[in-house]
């Protein structure tokens, strides 16, 4: 499915919002995305086309795999990255090209009070060394009209190739994909086994993603807006301030620099928004490390279900739900969660009869199944995330497991009352 066959979805299922009005791409745009908390498409940003909240909800995510909203993690857990990719000469991004480039033509917006400059937050970067490839979402500041800072976090798979293409003091080709397939989009944030980004994404479609080849011999998914270029092995600026998921400042740190060297697009093409700290955002982040966990935590008893929830930024709390089989288990299920998201940071493990969902029910699992001094986990000075604010300085942090389970031998006692039809 193209990016414009979904957002025709979207427009005759009537979950798209449509702004004809002009606005501005500094600050007014973000602020309507927010506001409106749905898929938004702007048609006069500047004469361009935007849209934000493409998959700003878990019901979006869903309906795009064909699944209930429950289902997502089994139906992500189960899938293999091993789809088919086919190679084809042409595609309809090539209906413009542009060498002289000026990313400021494009509608690149500026989403708050304090940002360092505008930012691309939904660019796929896709690049290619030594053989290996790799397709994932970073975020890049505009730094100059053909410059961008990107984020590169150590140890994504961009950065590695990034530092193996520096060794050898050679710059690291790069194109980065605005508009694809949204499932493309999604499988980019995923953690496949390197290069396997593509693949991952033909398998989740049920059908073959066709790639084309850049001139600087990336090859990338159609789609609306290329940018071709190459990150330079050893220029680094000043990246930030961004608001990140936690919805505070991240840090300003010295990140490499992207050279664009030309722009591919489609006649009148839609530009790709994520809203920083929106629900897209945290559920972009978030969603595919849910089977990851959930699949780590199969390992060591029986999974149900797992969640990364709204409120720890779906990336910072997990509740994981299982069907307990022997005391002691939900201990287990806390380190496994912990192994498997290295940025987790708390986590509460229940029984079946909770809604994961539903945070009054995870609550009252916490309320009335833990005895702190028996239940409570701490683990100080693990590697956190870089996003905490609380997070220290050398990136550890303390990190808390809650088994809000049933004592098994005493199960009775904890059963919800029911009242007879
Ligand atoms: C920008 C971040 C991740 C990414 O690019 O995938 C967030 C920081 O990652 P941490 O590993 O949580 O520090
Ligand atoms: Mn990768």
């Amino acid at each position: 499915m193209s990016f414009r066959d979904f957002i025709d979805h979207l427009r005759t299922s009537g979950r798209l919002v449509e702004v004809t009005e002009p606005v501005s791409k500094v600050f007014e745009a973000p602020r309507l995305a927010k506001k409106s908390n749905a898929p938004i498409l702007f048609h006069d940003i500047d004469g361009q086309k935007a849209i934000m909240n493409l998959l700003g909800s878990r019901d979006e995510l869903a309906d795009m795999f064909g699944v209930p909203k429950d289902g997502i993690i089994q139906r992500l857990s189960d899938i293999r990255p091993d789809g088919e990719v086919k190679i084809v000469n042409t595609s309809p991004t090539m209906e413009v090209i542009e060498n002289d480039v000026d990313l400021s033509k494009l509608p690149l917006m500026t989403h708050f009070e304090k940002d360092g400059g505008p930012y691309i937050t939904a660019g796929v970067v896709v690049s290619e060394y030594g053989g290996m490839m790799n397709a994932s979402i970073h975020r890049l500041m505009v730094v100059g009209k053909n410059k961008l800072a990107a984020r590169l976090v150590p140890p994504r798979h961009s950065f590695v190739l990034h530092k193996k293409a520096a060794e050898n003091n050679e710059p690291l080709p790069v194109a980065i994909v605005l508009g694809a397939d949204p499932v493309i989009t999604f499988a980019s944030t995923t953690r496949v086994p390197a290069g396997k980004e593509f693949e991952y994404a033909a398998a989740l479609r049920g059908a073959p993603v066709e790639l084309f080849e850049c001139e600087n011999g990336v090859k990338v998914p159609h789609a609306e807006i290329i940018l071709e270029g190459y990150v330079d092995p050893t220029e680094r600026v000043d990246e930030g301030p961004f608001v990140d998921i936690t919805g505070t400042y991240d840090l300003v740190r010295k990140e490499p620099v992207i050279t664009i060297t030309k722009i591919m697009h489609r006649k009148d093409p839609i530009y790709h928004g994520i809203l920083p700290a929106g629900a897209e955002h945290l559920l972009m982040m978030g969603v595919p490390y849910e089977p990851k966990i959930y699949n780590a935590v199969a390992e060591v008893t029986t999974v149900k279900n797992v969640v990364l929830t709204e409120g720890g930024c779906c990336y910072l709390h997990a509740v994981v739900q299982i069907e307990k089989q022997t005391e002691g288990d939900a201990k287990n299920a806390i380190m496994a969660a912990f192994a498997a998201h290295t940025s987790l940071k708390h986590v509460v493990i229940v029984d079946e009869d909770i809604d994961i969902f539903n945070m009054m029910d995870v609550e009252f699992a916490i309320a009335t199944r833990v005895k702190a001094d028996l239940d409570v986990m701490i683990i100080p000075n693990v590697r956190g995330s870089s996003l905490d604010p609380r997070g220290s300085p050398d990136g550890t942090t303390t990190k808390m497991g809650i088994d809000a389970t049933k004592v098994l031998a005493e199960k009775e006692i904890f059963e919800r009352a029911k009242m007879p039809e």
